[in-house]
């Protein structure tokens, strides 16, 4: 999905009544900035004896006779110092009040709904595309995105739309002067603007590029903190490093070869040819006024304009330029932020949405499940077999035969190109994805530990269990043989900052987390990693306290699990091609009786 500009002006859209009149107001005092010139001009040629312009003369006669006082150039002179007063000193605090507060207000405010919404799409998008970008790359290209615009719109609408109007009134004074000024002015700002814009486009290019240099070295970055055991034990510290760093030297080319470069080179031309306009024009109002043609006033009111406006110039590119240099990584964001949601997205995100509550007996089909990533190559076919209700069933077969994916299939992470899963005789896509959710648990390989307690892991599932209900979960999982040896039990803060737990902790953390679930389904991805012998004899002892309460499945590593399993199905290559209880296979003597045997001459399965 691309994403262009508007998208960039749409992020802040929720704002538009507060960004019009805001935007208005800055610009409208920038406007009225350009009285001082113009004022002390008149002054000039009260104090050279010359007449004002017939405009102000009238203005003077006017206020004038509200204060009963007849025009002479000693009023004249005290109403245009009021006049230079009120623009400057009494305009200061306001000016300042809506740049500082509205503009800020907006940026801040839809950095806050726009990271709500990321968050949302964190949450809604389908789960391969985490196999695909990992958190570092993710995160950075939100982070970074969130930031620019913040960034950006105070930039933007304080500073350089006020500053184009800015200039667009001096063009209208000068105008009134001297038209044959104004045209030469206005012919040369659109230039300059039309060649930075020019040298820019093709800088945002190069920008694009760095943008994804930086997010391929922080995508590494992340990597190598997620797998810092790996990096270690192979003692490949220097070699990421040196990846790391040449990865950095590339970015640095870009950046200073191709980018700061150029736009120190943009800079160096645009601001010499500003000095030079700025010196024709300067030069062409001496010669006017030195022939005749032009009052000290109007000269004096002239090249301050000239000068104010070129020096404006400077900071508008200067702007558009750092709005060049956050573009793509803004693109970047809104193309993240466009990319379709899980089919599944369809989960709450507010915790007080109403789902249907169901309550299963347990009972899965699968009917003629055929499944592949791609669609032209399955992974899954034809597999066809039913668990009834309170059974434990084990997935078995070689690494990669499918067993992850068919639970993936029955959490709905993934739609069957043909086929389907049946719970209780009703297909799974006709559920409610949430309430049906709500209905099953798993224990992955790995079972993920939020920081905080360990009460807070257990009940992540079901925030409102008992504490009764936790104990029973606990000791059905065997946490509490190891409960004790946790400084402060159940309120021991484990995860990130707190306590590490070892692997066979984390599986019995985690069975008790789905036991408090309560779920009509329960899944266990067996840990692969040798557990020690005395978690492993923990897990299994908690296994057969679960069998036979709830239909469970089981993607069996060990065979020793598999042994008390009701069915046992054998999938080699996505498909079945054994299915029965652990004497039935051994009897067959086919591909499960062969890993059997493998595992009692002490090879893992
Ligand atoms: N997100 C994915 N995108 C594309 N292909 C995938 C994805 N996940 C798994 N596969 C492929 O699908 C096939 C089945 O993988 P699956 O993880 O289901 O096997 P498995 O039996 O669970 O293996 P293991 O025991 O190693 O976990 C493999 O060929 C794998 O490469």
């Amino acid at each position: 999905m691309t994403a262009n500009f508007w998208d960039i002006v749409r992020y802040f859209k929720r704002y538009r009544n507060t960004a019009i009149w805001s935007i208005t107001g800055s610009s409208l005092f920038e406007i009225i900035d350009l009285a001082v010139p113009y004022t002390v001009g008149q002054i000039l040629n009260v104090l050279s004896g010359r007449s004002l312009d017939p405009e102000i003369n009238s203005l003077v006669i006017a206020m004038a006779s509200i204060f009963g006082q007849s025009p002479n150039p000693t009023t004249a002179l005290i109403m245009l110092s009021g006049l230079i007063f009120v623009v400057t000193v009494l305009r200061a605090p306001i000016q300042v009040w809506i740049a500082n507060n509205f503009h800020w207000e907006i940026a801040l405010k839809s950095r806050r709904d726009q990271t709500q919404k990321a968050i949302a799409k964190i949450l809604t998008l389908p789960i391969e595309f985490y196999d695909e970008n990992n958190a570092g790359r993710i995160a950075g290209r939100v982070a970074r995105g969130l930031a620019n615009h913040m960034w950006s719109y105070p930039e933007i609408a304080g500073q350089l739309i006020p500053k184009v109007v800015r200039i667009l009134g001096i063009f209208v004074i000068i105008c009134a002067i001297a038209w044959w000024i104004s045209a030469f002015f206005l012919v040369s700002f659109i230039l300059v603007l039309l060649g930075s814009l020019q040298k820019l486009k093709g800088l945002v290019k190069t920008e694009e590029n760095l943008d994804i240099y930086q997010e391929n070295t922080e995508s590494r970055t992340s990597e190598i903190i997620t797998s810092i055991k790996t990096v270690k034990a192979f003692a490949n510290e220097a070699k990421e490093y040196k990846r790391q760093s040449e990865r950095l030297e590339r970015e640095a080319k870009v950046s200073l070869w191709g980018i700061h470069i150029g736009y120190v080179k943009l800079g160096m031309v645009r601001d010499t040819v500003l000095e030079a306009c700025q010196f024709v024009v300067f030069g062409a109002a001496l010669f006017a006024t030195f022939g005749g043609k032009m009052s000290i006033g109007h000269f004096i009111t002239i090249s301050t304009l000239a000068s104010m406006a070129y020096s404006e110039i400077k900071p508008i590119c200067l702007l558009a330029e750092v709005f060049a240099r956050r573009y793509s990584s803004m693109l970047r964001f809104h193309e993240f932020m466009k990319q379709a949601n899980g089919q599944d997205a369809a989960i709450a995100l507010y915790p007080n949405t109403k789902y249907p509550q169901y309550r299963f007996a347990g009972k899965v089909e699968f009917r003629n499940l055929t499944f592949g990533y791609d669609r032209d190559r399955p992974v899954l076919e034809k597999i066809q077999f039913i668990i009834e209700p309170y059974e434990t069933v084990a997935l078995v077969g070689k690494s990669g035969s499918g067993k992850s994916t068919l639970v993936k299939l029955l959490f709905r992470y993934f739609e069957p190109s043909s086929g389907g899963i049946l719970i209780d005789g009703t297909n799974i896509t006709e559920l409610d994805i949430t309430g049906y959710r709500k209905r099953l648990a798993i224990v992955h390989q790995e079972v993920d530990i939020f920081n905080g307690t360990l009460m807070d892991n257990l009940m992540y599932g079901n925030p409102t269990a008992t504490f009764a209900q936790v104990q029973e979960a606990c000791a059905i999982a065997s946490v509490d043989e190891f409960l004790h040896l946790l400084p402060r039990g159940y309120n021991t803060i484990v995860g990130e900052r707190g306590v590490r737990l070892s692997g066979g902790q984390r599986q019995r953390l985690g069975i008790a987390r789905a036991l408090l679930v309560n779920p009509d389904i329960l899944v266990f991805d067996e840990a692969t990693s040798s557990l020690d012998y005395e978690s492993e004899r923990s897990i299994q002892l908690a296994m057969r306290r679960i069998q036979g309460i709830r239909t469970t499945i089981v993607i069996a590593h060990r065979l020793s699990t598999v042994r008390e399993a009701d069915k046992i199905v054998v999938l080699d290559k996505g498909a079945i091609v054994e299915i029965g209880s652990h004497q039935q296979l051994l009897a067959q003597g086919g591909i499960y009786h062969r890993l059997h045997s493998l595992q009692e001459t002490g090879e893992l399965l």
